[in-house]
């Protein structure tokens, strides 16, 4: 089981509350570098084809071992265990959370509930491969006897981000001829545009829907079986375009889909966690069996350095103290993902659910409302858009915003010069993010310009920049389905880290069941004319707006 323990009473918490104060608060990184030629050497890892520096964060020695007493004092270590043994550590939904066991293709067994899930993982990811493989071969057909050709993936949230973030991500490895699309939004644009690039007799839909009940996949899956109907016309056609990727089996059968069309996942595994499970299909289908398999097997890799290696030198237990550094102690809200990969576009919208629904909480798990910060904010865009965007609050603005900054070492597509330009600006960021520049510099720059005294000094104060600004960098050889697993991996776990670390339930989300509720109540009331009353003054005056506008 996870342990109890609240951060703010470990000796850990105190001490850094201390160091903060008297070691570092004024501390600069630049001088920190300047101290210590090794600094680079001591404060980056490397994990296969990825290298990991954290050199650039406001962190010594020292505060890197109190963190370690911090992990160590609230049972990170015992919370890694009782993950990988099949303990129910999402108790207030009384289940396991075993998406390790999804990319264990080791031959070591993993239980819950005293059960070895091996078998039934191996079982769908044989039915996944037999499937893809006949769909790329063209021994699948479509009712007319044609090949499929496109792939709609209908699901949302943990049923649309992963595969749509991987299959973006791993564009170079598209096997020719598979074009896949993504519809989340119950909006009937996304699905009616979607529709529009596709035909009834080439295509694929995957009704991804861990519980089968969500309101956006079942309207649009009602509409997409609709829109194939009125060609198809005959019900015996839709089992060979329609597949449903699902815990729910009796949900799966009611909606018309064959069982032996289904492709099951299990409740201990969480849907921002299920691209893995039989939730990874449209990866598979798009990237072919083999390659998703590769990512597997990256993931797998880094659980098996999760589970192995010890605190100190464990990188997601690394990336899990560094961030909550900020969080906790320099009162940041918000982390930046910066991929300079233009595949990678969806990461941080990715790890937008990943994070924050996993750890935007603020009831520990003792029951009591939280003393201090939970799960920062999430959000990024690839480098260099960003850049030309919001870099300019990042620099200057009020708020410190911890950056991760990604990058491939080597392009899918090497082009002249790009990717060298590319690069020199995911080093000159995080270096300028570093430095800063200081008033003296700012005004040794305007003195080239052969701007007067007068001005140079009015304009000094708005080219200075307080730099110290703390970045993580995380080079990797390529992004292949082999690395981007291993990375996907490290940022799940980071998660996990912090999630035990803050004594909160990361593999719940209450918080999006609401909505879920409130939505379903209001509807019926939508379907008349009728005036509303029966909610506060705001919500039933936009109701009743809305009434007279669609008329
Ligand atoms: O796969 P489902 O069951 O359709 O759920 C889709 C999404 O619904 C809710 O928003 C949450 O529960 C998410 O975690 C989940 O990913």
């Amino acid at each position: 089981m996870l342990p109890t323990v609240s951060p703010t009473q470990t000796n850990a918490w105190k001490s850094l509350q201390q160091h903060k104060d008297n070691d570092i608060k004024s501390i600069k990184m630049k001088e920190l570098f300047a101290k210590d030629a090794d600094r680079f050497k001591k404060l980056s890892h490397t994990f296969g084809d990825i290298v990991i520096d954290f050199s650039k964060n406001i962190i010594t020695d020292k505060t890197l071992e109190i963190l370690l007493q911090l992990a160590t004092e609230t049972g990170v270590q015992q919370g890694i265990e009782a993950m990988f043994k099949g303990d129910k550590i999402n108790a207030t939904e009384d289940r396991s959370v075993l998406h390790v066991a999804l990319r264990n293709l080791s031959g070591t067994p993993i239980y819950s509930e005293g059960k070895d899930v091996m078998p039934q993982v191996k079982q769908v990811l044989a039915q996944m491969r037999t499937f893809s493989n006949k769909v790329h071969s063209g021994e699948w057909k479509g009712y007319t006897g044609k090949k499929i050709k496109y792939i709609v993936n209908i699901g949302i949230g943990g049923s649309d981000l992963g595969p749509l973030m991987v299959t973006e991500a791993l564009k170079p490895y598209w096997q020719d001829g598979m074009q896949p699309y993504f519809v989340s939004n119950v909006d009937g644009t996304h699905i009616a545009e979607t529709l529009k690039k596709v035909t009834p007799e080439e295509t694929l839909f995957l009704i991804a829907s861990k519980t089968f009940t969500t309101q956006e996949t079942m309207t649009n899956a009602l509409t997409a079986r609709a829109w194939f109907m009125e060609t198809a016309k005959d019900e015996a056609a839709v089992a060979k375009h329609f597949v449903a990727l699902s815990t729910n089996e009796k949900d799966v059968v009611k909606f018309g889909i064959d069982k032996a069309n289904m492709f099951e996942f299990w409740d201990w595994v969480g849907g921002r966690y299920s691209l893995w499970s039989a939730i990874g299909l449209s990866i598979a289908l798009t990237i072919g069996y083999d390659n998703f398999e590769l990512l597997l097997k990256g993931a797998h890799e880094t659980d098996n350095h999760f589970k192995t290696t010890s605190l100190d030198k464990n990188i997601p237990v690394l990336m899990g103290l560094v961030g909550l550094w900020y969080t906790n102690f320099f009162g940041t809200q918000s982390e930046a993902i910066l991929p300079y990969d233009q595949y990678m576009h969806r990461f941080a919208a990715y790890f937008q659910q990943g994070n924050m629904e996993s750890n935007g909480k603020s009831t520990d798990r003792n029951g009591k409302h939280v003393t201090y910060a939970t799960g920062p904010i999430i959000w990024g865009e690839p480098g260099t858009n960003g850049q030309h965007a919001f870099y300019q609050l990042i620099h200057q603005g009020t708020p410190v915003i911890p950056c991760d900054f990604i990058a491939p070492a080597i392009s899918h597509n090497p082009i002249g010069d790009h990717h060298a330009k590319l690069l020199s600006n995911f080093f000159a960021q995080t270096e300028a993010l570093m430095n800063g520049k200081s008033a003296e510099e700012a005004k040794a720059e305007l003195e080239k310009s052969g701007k007067s005294a007068e001005e140079i000094e009015k304009l000094v104060p708005f080219k200075v920049f307080e730099g110290n600004r703390p970045t993580n960098s995380i080079l990797i050889k390529k992004i292949t389905p082999f690395t981007l697993g291993q990375l996907i991996a490290l940022y799940e776990h980071k998660i996990f880290v912090q999630g035990v670390i803050w004594n909160i339930y990361s593999f719940d989300q209450w918080g999006v069941e609401l909505g879920k509720q409130l939505a379903n109540k209001i509807l019926p009331e939508l379907q008349n004319d009728a005036e509303v009353t029966s909610h506060d003054s705001s919500t039933n005056g936009l109701i009743n707006t809305w009434k007279k506008l669609r008329n």
